[in-house]
């Protein structure tokens, strides 16, 4: 049957046939990871990632001959090498990591409604896309979505992104669904518990270092400046965990990481960090990073390696990184009861 525009045809309530099952559905969004860890794949990811101005502001005129004239040429290759240092037969840990977060929820909310909830993942970039995967729970009948951003911390370039991609999907439609949206998690007390027993139940099985870095992605501080709750909301999620873990001030120190380009982001940098650390005699240090809910590049490259490597280099003993929460059960009860709070009130939720 041909459209008569531009705008999707919605299935739910076809007239062929009895009409689909009405129920809510669960968008899970992630970053997204490129499709393999060669320079040929990672030059179209970075090109999206880099080229969507919530995540870099600067006039299109000014950091377009920047982005594919220096950046896109150079930095592909370096990140492929980053990639391939994480990738195993299972692909990129961000995607498998993410489905399988996906899948645990799935039968999590299975277990208590069976039926009246879809749980499904799409990605920022690349795919599977916001509007593909919004498209696809329509044509299941979905008539009620809860969008959940996989960021605990709000901020612009994440989150506010993810927005972005989820407006741009339902102006497509005809008839978008009934939309409710998880704009962060940061200090929700079910998130922190998770935390804190993720954190606690790896300390049971390999011991307690000397010190526990949080460690969180950092971002342009002049975004801060301009808004941007992001490291208002970072020091928050550190200090509730710290309060939850009975922690000394001294016991827990937080930095941010992934710094990219000239400008100054938020302080203190990591890799300093670390290296100071290591310089003030801390020989066995733990590393946390609560602002990745599952592991990826940033977590298990840049943490677990690189900056392993720093640490030792400037005379520590051993680095330890602690797992994200993944798809373990704290995550999928911390997720669900989420979920479940944010669907209150609809016919599909609450209780
Ligand atoms: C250049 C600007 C960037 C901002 C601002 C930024 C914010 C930001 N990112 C995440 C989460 C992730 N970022 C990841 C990788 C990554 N991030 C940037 C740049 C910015 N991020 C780049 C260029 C890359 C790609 C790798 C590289 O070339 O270094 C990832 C990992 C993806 C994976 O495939 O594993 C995550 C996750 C957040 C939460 C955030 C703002 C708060
Ligand atoms: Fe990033
Ligand atoms: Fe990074």
């Amino acid at each position: 049957m041909p459209l008569p525009d531009h705008y999707t045809g919605v299935a739910g309530h076809s007239h062929e046939g009895a009409p689909a099952a009405v129920q809510a559905g669960v968008l899970l969004v992630n970053l997204g990871t490129p499709t393999s860890p060669t320079a040929a794949a990672v030059r179209p990811y970075l090109a999206e990632f880099l080229g969507d101005r919530r995540v870099i502001d600067y006039p299109r005129w000014q950091w377009w001959p920047i982005l594919y004239g220096v950046i896109l040429r150079v930095r592909p290759k370096r990140s492929a090498h980053a990639y391939a240092r994480i990738w195993d037969e299972r692909g990129s840990p961000l995607r498998y990591l993410s489905e399988a977060l996906a899948a645990a929820l799935q039968a999590e909310l299975d277990r208590r409604q069976p039926g009246t909830l879809r749980v499904a993942l799409a990605m920022r970039y690349g795919e599977p896309s916001v509007a593909h995967t919004i498209e696809q729970l329509q044509r299941e009948g979905v008539r009620r979505l809860l969008v959940l951003p996989l960021y605990p911390q709000y901020s612009a370039t994440s989150t506010g992104s993810v927005i972005d991609a989820v407006a741009d999907a339902l102006k497509t439609l005809r008839w978008p669904p009934e939309l409710r949206l998880v704009n962060d998690y940061h200090d929700d007390p079910a998130h922190i518990e998770a935390l804190a027993q993720g954190i606690e139940h790896w300390w049971m099985a390999n011991g307690r270092g000397e010190k526990l870095l949080l460690s969180f992605h950092g971002i342009p501080e002049r975004y801060v400046r301009l808004g941007d709750p992001y490291a208002e909301q970072c020091r928050r999620t550190a200090q509730r965990l710290r309060e939850r873990l009975q922690l000394g001030e001294a016991d827990m120190v937080i930095s941010f990481q992934s710094r990219v380009g000239r400008e100054r982001w938020l302080q203190p940098y990591t890799d300093a960090t670390v290296r100071r650390l290591a310089a003030d005699g801390v020989r066995k240090l733990d590393v946390a990073c609560p602002g990745f809910a599952v592991d990826c590049l940033e977590t298990l490259e840049e943490i677990a390696m690189q900056n392993r490597d720093f640490f030792t280099a400037a005379g520590g003993e051993t680095l330890r990184y602690i797992p994200a929460l993944n798809d373990g059960a704290e995550q999928v009860a911390s997720l669900a009861a989420l979920i479940r709070r944010h669907l209150g009130g609809w016919p599909e939720g609450g209780a």
